[in-house]
């Protein structure tokens, strides 16, 4: 039988990229994300099944649980089987620390840190309580949760928190033979990261130091794509790593060294 994967922020950005590959590995693919995605949802839908994939659209909002426990059990019930889940959504609020404010610090809490501690309670009951079989759980944390950076100081925060979580759970959850881990890009070429250079410039930094920040630092250079993120997303969801669990896995071409 198939394997089910559920991608939150499936939509786009490194989830597209996740959906996209997961489905190639011969997963089924349950792209969530919020309603207002849904045109981006169809395409990476409709180019997952050009390639032979299997994949559908579940609209959910991360920051309600309810959503996600229903999501998950939509999803056992459409495919029989339910085996990864990947807790990808995020967003990024760009300001610097001495004028970050409550509504910000709010906002990416609740994404970044409610939304993935939800989606891996929501996952752990399903996998434990229904199937009673090994499961993945693989969240987005980033550079900026292994290094405060700067004014990115409240999502350093949730990203931190995210890779604290990571750590917990893959404790808590080994007997029950699921895995947990956490993968950390350094800056890949997607909208979040367009609109923080964006945001950057109205900050006063120039062009030239927010491409020193984010592109010229590492030691191997280029640009980090999302389909680079998702190999390591495959490698996780796969039985090349069942030996791996609370790591927090750096993509950055080399320049956060952990
Ligand atoms: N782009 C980058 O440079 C990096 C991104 N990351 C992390 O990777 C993950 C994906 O980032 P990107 O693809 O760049 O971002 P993106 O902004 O391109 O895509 C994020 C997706 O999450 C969805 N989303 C946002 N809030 C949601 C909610 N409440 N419920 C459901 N879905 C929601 C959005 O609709 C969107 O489809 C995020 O967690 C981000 O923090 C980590 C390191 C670097
Ligand atoms: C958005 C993000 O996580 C970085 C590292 O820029």
């Amino acid at each position: 039988m198939r394997r089910t994967a559920l991608i939150t922020g499936g939509a786009r950005g490194i989830g597209e990229a996740i959906s996209k590959r997961l489905a190639k590995d011969g997963l089924n693919v349950v792209i969530c994300d919020l309603q207002n995605q849904n045109k981006a949802a169809m395409k990476t839908i409709q180019e997952i099944n050009q390639f032979g994939g299997n994949a559908v659209f579940y609209p959910l909002d991360v920051r309600v649980k309810s959503q996600i426990e229903k999501t998950i059990d939509n999803a056992y019930e459409k495919f029989g089987t339910f085996d990864v889940m990947v807790n990808n959504a995020g967003i990024c609020l760009v300001n610097s620390f001495a004028d970050i404010t409550e509504d910000e610090l709010e906002k990416q809490w609740a994404v970044n840190v409610k939304g993935v501690l939800f989606g891996m309670q929501a996952a752990a009951r399903k996998f434990k309580d229904v199937q009673n079989r090994t499961g993945r759980i693989i969240n987005a944390a980033s550079i900026s949760g292994q290094l405060g950076m700067p004014n990115q100081g409240a999502y350093c925060s949730t990203k931190f928190a995210v890779k604290a979580l990571t750590q917990t759970a893959a404790q808590e959850l080994a007997a029950d033979g699921i895995t947990v881990n956490s993968y950390c890009p350094g800056t890949v070429e997607t909208e979040m990261q367009r609109g923080i250079l964006e945001k950057e410039v109205e900050l006063g930094i120039s062009k030239e130091e927010s491409r020193k920040i984010h592109y010229d630092s590492s030691a191997i250079k280029g640009t980090i794509m999302p389909d680079d993120v998702a190999g390591l997303v495959s490698f996780l969801a796969s039985s090349n790593s069942n030996f791996i669990t609370g790591q927090s896995i750096i993509v950055d071409g080399g320049l956060v060294y952990r």
